[in-house]
């Protein structure tokens, strides 16, 4: 996978697959609402995806709200396949871990 800016285009036609994320101040964002007890779960998954892809996440949590943004530092802050591709396992994982999509 290619740490290539992704087109407008290439951008919308992924955010129509990733129903819990949005564009923010140019970066994939999310945000997901779980009981406080399972954060820490979902963090340790949350460590070990991101590891294995050797792609991470800005993670922001208060109190029951986890929020994850997403670019690629080595394409000097862009979107890319790289952050799509791990923006849906980011909301496997929230939803394994029963988390409800929080909105913006
Ligand atoms: C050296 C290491 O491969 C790079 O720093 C990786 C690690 N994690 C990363 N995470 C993100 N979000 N963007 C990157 O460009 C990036 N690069």
């Amino acid at each position: 996978m290619s740490a290539t800016p992704l087109t407008p285009a290439e951008l919308d036609q992924a955010l129509g697959e990733l129903s819990d994320w949005s564009v923010q101040e140019g970066q994939l964002y999310a945000s997901f609402t779980l009981d406080r007890a399972t954060l820490p779960a979902l963090y340790a998954a949350v460590a070990a995806v991101e590891d294995q892809a050797n792609h991470h996440a800005s993670v922001h949590i208060l109190y029951n709200t986890i929020t994850f943004a997403l670019d690629t530092h080595d394409a000097g802050g862009a979107i890319t396949a790289l952050d799509t591709a791990l923006a849906a396992r980011l909301s496997a994982l929230a939803a394994q871990h029963g988390s409800r999509p929080s909105g913006s």
